[in-house]
């Protein structure tokens, strides 16, 4: 069994967080022609796909979230690997407590031990990181892709055909826009948090965490005149920042210290983040226990002794303002 460098704390560069890109990029199509990028191949059909997922991961949060939203539940399955990730990257550790606490599922299909093992087979000098989310395919047993960017988009329409579920998230009236938000959310907030957390300079973690705050900012204003992150629509734009607001202040306020202020803190974002929380089904892809289980004791450069905070409490279920705003 190789040993697998986790990918962050081989990607510092001169005090900088660096992640690197993703190399898995084929498209599951209606008819299984290329896509965007990568081999044909992939046509979608019920039953084929499969995809790992840490539970604790935002990359992988937003494809559940689009599984859930597309009505794909029935149709593509999951494994949920264990929280903790060492020197060996993601395992399929699993019992009856990891179960009950984490969710872990175990590779329920081909009972492996580490989520290597899949990059591996297919390149056996594999060199990149061993991540999560993997958009697996059954029948050619092969990772389509492993970049949730990319994953989501097949999710949002590839299997229009079959589950009849026409909801766009990525309407093409909106493109321009949803790009612009998501530009700004990526390299400020979804990877600000982990470029802050992760600097081991004082200049890089200061810049980071500022421009972190400063992106806050601006979409807590951008939220008080407008519900979502493009208008009155909810789309691909929300579901890409919302994983990283649910982690904001139970484990990157403390572990990756981005504290000048909670969520909680941002009225419009709290109020925001509550509201997509409590669209039904939505709260299911959410397991607290495992996030902070993952972040807490898998990092152990930056929490050395592993012990997981008994804070930060949120309830879920507290009523928001959005309603009463925006009819
Ligand atoms: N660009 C990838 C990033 C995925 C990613 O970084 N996943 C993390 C978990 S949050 C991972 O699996 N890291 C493995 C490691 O650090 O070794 C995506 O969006 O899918």
């Amino acid at each position: 069994m190789k040993s697998v460098k986790s990918s962050w704390n081989s990607s510092i560069n001169e005090g900088e967080y660096r992640r690197k890109d993703s190399q898995f990029r084929n498209w599951i199509t209606p008819d299984g022609s290329a896509g965007i990028t990568g081999l044909s191949g992939f046509q979608a059909e019920a039953g084929r796909y499969h995809l790992y997922v840490s539970l604790a991961c935002p990359w992988a949060h937003r494809a559940l979230i689009f599984r859930k939203l597309k009505g794909l539940e029935e149709m593509i399955t999951v494994s949920v690997v264990h929280p903790e990730m060492f020197e060996k990257g993601w395992s399929f550790k699993h019992d009856k407590g990891s179960q009950e606490l984490y969710g872990t599922t175990g590779d329920d299909l081909y009972g492996g031990e580490y989520l290597s093992e899949k990059y591996f087979a297919q390149v056996p000098d594999y060199t990149g990181v061993i991540s999560v989310p993997v958009l697996w395919d059954k029948q050619q047993k092969v990772i389509v892709n492993n970049e949730s960017s990319e994953i989501i988009r097949i999710f949002n329409s590839a299997f229009n055909g079959i589950t009849g579920n026409e909801l766009d998230f990525y309407p093409e009236y909106l493109q321009d826009q949803i790009d612009q938000v998501n530009e700004l959310v990526y390299h400020n907030i979804n990877n600000g948090v982990y470029k802050t957390g992760f600097a081991t300079s004082q200049q890089a973690y200061d810049n980071n965490a500022k421009d972190l705050f400063s992106a806050l900012q601006q979409l807590d204003n951008k939220l008080a005149t407008q519900r979502y992150l493009t208008g009155n629509e909810l789309t691909e734009a929300d579901w890409r920042l919302w994983p990283t607001l649910v982690r904001f202040d139970s484990v990157y306020h403390t572990h990756f210290k981005c504290n000048l202020n909670l969520i909680k803190e941002f009225t419009h974002l709290y109020n925001y983040m509550l509201e997509l929380y409590q669209i039904p089904g939505i709260a299911e892809t959410v397991n607290m226990a495992h996030i902070k289980r993952h972040y807490y004791a898998s990092h152990l450069a930056i929490n050395p002794y592993g012990i997981v905070p008994l804070g930060h409490q949120q309830d879920w279920s507290a009523a928001h303002n959005r309603d009463r705003l925006f009819n």
